[in-house]
C-alpha cells in the first residue's frame, strides 16, 4: 500500500489529465449502456405497438439511440486521446525523475548494478508503472462510478433487480480481481526480475562473446539464456491463461445476471408492475453494464508486476549518494594547489581502508606521481579527488578549500582526466571529442588532435572526424583511444590534470609518442599521475610510494628505488614485478 501511495504521489502533477480521462471513460461507458438499453426498449416497444396497431412517437427514442452512438464514438476517441497523452507525459516525467535520482549515485553507488539491470529499470520498469494509471486507476474509478449509477438505475424499477445487479457486478468486479491478483502476484514479480536478468545475461553474453568463444563455453551461456526465457514464457503463459479464465468468468457472471434478472422481472411484467418493453431494455442494460467491470481482473493481475517494478525503482531512488552535495554555492578557487591532509578512506564492507593517513601536497603547476603495486590505493586517491567518494577522515583541499564544500560539477570543471580506460561513446570521433568542450570549433578540435598526435590518423580515415568509433570505441586501438583522451583533456583545458597509467599496455614507440603529447598537455597544469611502473618518472617533481594504502616513501624520484626495494622485502609477490 505504501508503494501505491508513493506512486500516486508521483502521478499528482497529472491529476487534471487523469480526471479528464476518467470522466471521458465513464461517459463512454454510460453512452454504450444507454445505447444497448434504449435499442432494446425501442425494438420491443415498436413490436408491441405494431402488434397492438397503435401509433408511437419513434423520433425521441431514435434520437436518443443516435445520440448515444455518437457520444460513445466521440467519448472513446477522447478517452484514448487523453489517456495516451497523460500516460506519455507521465512516463516521460518518471524517466526524468528516475534519472535525476540515478545521476548522483554515479559512479560509486551504481557499481553494484549491472548495466543491463539498470537499463531494465529505466525502460521496462518505468513502462510498467503506466499499468497503475491506465489499467488500474482509471478502470477502478470507472467501475465504481458506473456500478453505482447502474445499481441506482435498476433500483428505480425494482430493489430486487438492483440487488441482483450488485451481487453479480461485485462477483465480477471484486471477487475475480482479488483472485486474479493473488494468482498474479508471484509470476508478476518473477517476470519483472527475470526480464532484467535476461537482459543482463544477453548483454553480458554479447559483450563477452570473444572470451566465451575462446574458452568454448558459448553453449553454457546460451543454456542460461534459454532457461531464463523458458521461465519467463512459463510465467507469461500462466498469466495469459488466468486472464482468459477471468474473461470467461466475467462473461458467465453477465449471463447468470441476465437469467436471474429475467427470472425476477418476468413475474413483474405478468403482474403489470413492469411494461413489457422495459424487460428487453433491462435485459440488454444488464448485459452491457458488465463492460464496467470486465477490465478489472486483468488490472489486478498486473498489479503484482507493477508493484515489483515500482519497488525496483524505489530501491535506487532511496539509495543514499556516496557524497552529499553541500547546501551553498561552491567557493572560489584562488589557486590550484592540491593537498591531501591525512586522508583515510575505506570502501563499504571492505575489511581494510583502501588508503590510510595519506599526506601529499602538490603546489600549483607542479607534477606529482603516486606509485604502487596493483590494489595499493592509487585509483582511490583519484576517486576521492574527483569527489566520487568522500574521505572517512582527513580532507582534500584545492587552493586551500576543502573539496567537500564544492558541488561535484563545480569541482570537476577544473579537472581533466586521461585514463588507461578511456570510454569512447558509440558516436563519431568529433562527438567523442566534443564531450570535453561542446563549444569547441573544428579548428580547436584539430589543434588538440595535432598535439595529441592523432590528427594525421583521423585525417586519413575516409570519413575523417565523422568516423563512427563503434560501441566502446571498438574501432580504435588502445593507443588511439588514449590519444583521443589526451585531445579531450586539451579541449577541456582544465588547470588540474589527472593521469591514470596513460601509457599502460602500449608499445615503446607509441608510449614515447604519447609521452611527448602528454608533456605538452602538462605544461602549466597541476598534475597527479598514478602508475605502478617507476619508469619514466624523471619529469615529476615528487613521488609518493604506496603500499596497501599506506605511504611507503615520499620525496623526489630518488626515493623510488629504495622504497621499492623495501617494499619487495616487506611484501614480496604482492608488488608488481616491474617495480
Ligand atoms: N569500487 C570499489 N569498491 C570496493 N573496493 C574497491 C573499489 N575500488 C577499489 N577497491 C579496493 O580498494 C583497494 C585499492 O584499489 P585501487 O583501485 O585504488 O588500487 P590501485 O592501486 O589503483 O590498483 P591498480 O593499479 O590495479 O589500478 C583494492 O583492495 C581494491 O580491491
Amino acid at each position: 500500500m505504501k508503494d501505491i501511495l508513493r506512486l500516486l504521489d508521483l502521478f499528482r502533477p497529472y491529476r487534471g489529465w487523469m480526471l479528464l480521462g476518467t470522466l471521458a471513460a465513464i461517459l463512454t461507458l454510460i453512452a454504450n449502456v444507454m445505447l444497448m438499453a434504449a435499442s432494446g426498449w425501442f425494438l420491443a416497444a415498436m413490436a408491441t405497438a405494431g402488434a397492438a396497431g397503435v401509433a408511437m412517437n419513434y423520433f425521441t427514442p431514435a434520437a436518443m439511440i443516435r445520440g448515444s452512438a455518437m457520444l460513445r464514438t466521440g467519448g472513446r476517441y477522447a478517452e484514448r486521446l487523453i489517456n495516451h497523452e497523460a500516460t506519455f507525459r507521465l512516463i516521460a516525467s518518471l524517466r526524468v525523475w528516475f534519472y535525476s535520482h540515478l545521476e548522483p549515485l554515479a559512479p560509486a553507488r551504481l557499481q553494484q548494478y549491472h548495466s543491463g539491470d539498470l537499463l531494465s529499470r529505466i525502460r521496462a520498469d518505468i513502462d510498467a508503472l503506466d499499468n497503475l494509471y491506465v489499467r488500474v486507476l482509471v478502470p477502478v474509478v470507472v467501475a465504481l462510478a458506473s456500478t453505482l449509477i447502474f445499481v441506482i438505475f435498476l433500483f428505480l424499477f425494482a430493489p430486487v433487480l438492483a440487488l441482483t445487479g450488485l451481487i453479480f457486478l461485485s462477483l465480477a468486479g471484486v471477487a475475480l480481481p482479488l483472485w486474479s491478483q493473488s494468482r498474479g502476484q508471484a509470476p508478476g514479480r518473477r517476470i519483472t526480475e527475470d526480464e532484467s536478468e535476461l537482459r543482463t545475461a544477453v548483454i553480458d553474453g554479447v559483450q563477452g562473446m570473444a572470451e566465451l568463444t575462446v574458452y568454448g563455453v558459448t553453449e553454457r551461456q546460451a543454456q542460461r539464456i534459454d532457461d531464463l526465457s523458458r521461465r519467463l514464457v512459463a510465467d507469461q503463459a500462466r498469466l495469459s491463461s488466468d486472464h482468459g479464465l477471468t474473461l470467461a468468468a466475467v462473461g458467465l457472471c453477465a449471463s447468470l445476471s441476465l437469467w436471474v434478472l429475467l427470472w425476477l422481472a418476468i413475474p413483474l411484467v405478468r403482474d403489470g408492475q413492469l411494461m413489457p418493453p422495459l424487460l428487453a431494455m433491462l435485459a440488454l442494460f444488464t448485459l452491457a453494464s458488465f463492460e464496467a467491470v470486465a477490465p478489472l481482473p486483468q488490472a489486478f493481475q498486473l498489479l503484482g508486476r507493477t508493484l515489483a517494478a515500482a519497488r525496483r525503482l524505489f530501491d535506487i531512488v532511496d539509495t543514499e549518494p556516496a557524497v552529499r552535495e553541500p547546501p551553498g554555492l561552491s567557493p572560489q578557487i584562488a589557486n590550484f594547489d592540491i593537498a591531501f591532509d591525512r586522508v583515510t578512506f575505506g570502501y563499504p564492507k571492505a575489511a581494510h581502508p583502501a588508503v590510510a593517513d595519506i599526506v601529499l601536497r602538490i603546489p600549483e603547476g607542479t607534477r606529482a606521481a603516486v606509485i604502487g603495486a596493483t590494489g595499493s590505493g592509487k585509483s582511490t586517491l583519484f576517486n576521492l579527488l574527483l569527489r566520487f567518494w568522500a574521505p572517512d577522515a582527513g580532507a582534500i583541499r584545492i587552493g586551500g578549500q576543502d573539496i567537500a564544500d564544492f558541488h561535484g560539477d563545480d569541482l570537476r570543471r577544473h579537472i581533466a582526466v586521461v585514463s588507461q580506460h578511456t570510454h569512447l561513446f558509440d558516436a563519431t570521433i568529433r562527438e567523442n571529442l566534443l564531450i570535453a568542450n561542446p563549444d569547441a570549433s573544428q579548428g580547436a578540435i584539430e589543434q588538440a588532435c595535432r598535439v595529441a598526435q592523432i590528427h594525421d590518423f583521423i585525417a586519413e580515415l575516409p570519413e575523417g572526424y565523422d568516423t563512427w568509433v563503434g560501441e566502446t570505441g571498438v574501432r580504435m586501438s588502445g593507443g588511439q583511444g588514449r590519444r583521443i583522451a589526451v585531445a579531450r583533456a586539451l579541449l577541456k583545458d582544465a588547470p588540474i590534470l589527472l593521469l591514470d597509467e596513460p601509457t599502460e599496455g602500449l608499445d615503446a614507440a607509441t608510449e614515447r609518442d604519447l609521452m611527448q603529447a602528454l608533456d605538452r598537455l602538462m605544461v602549466g597544469r597541476t598534475v597527479l599521475l598514478i602508475t605502478h611502473r617507476p619508469a619514466g618518472l624523471d619529469w615529476v617533481d615528487q613521488v609518493l610510494v604506496l603500499d596497501r594504502g599506506r605511504e611507503l616513501a615520499h620525496g623526489d624520484v630518488s626515493v623510488v628505488p629504495q622504497a621499492t626495494q623495501a617494499a619487495l622485502l616487506a611484501v614480496g609477490p604482492t608488488l608488481d614485478a616491474s617495480i
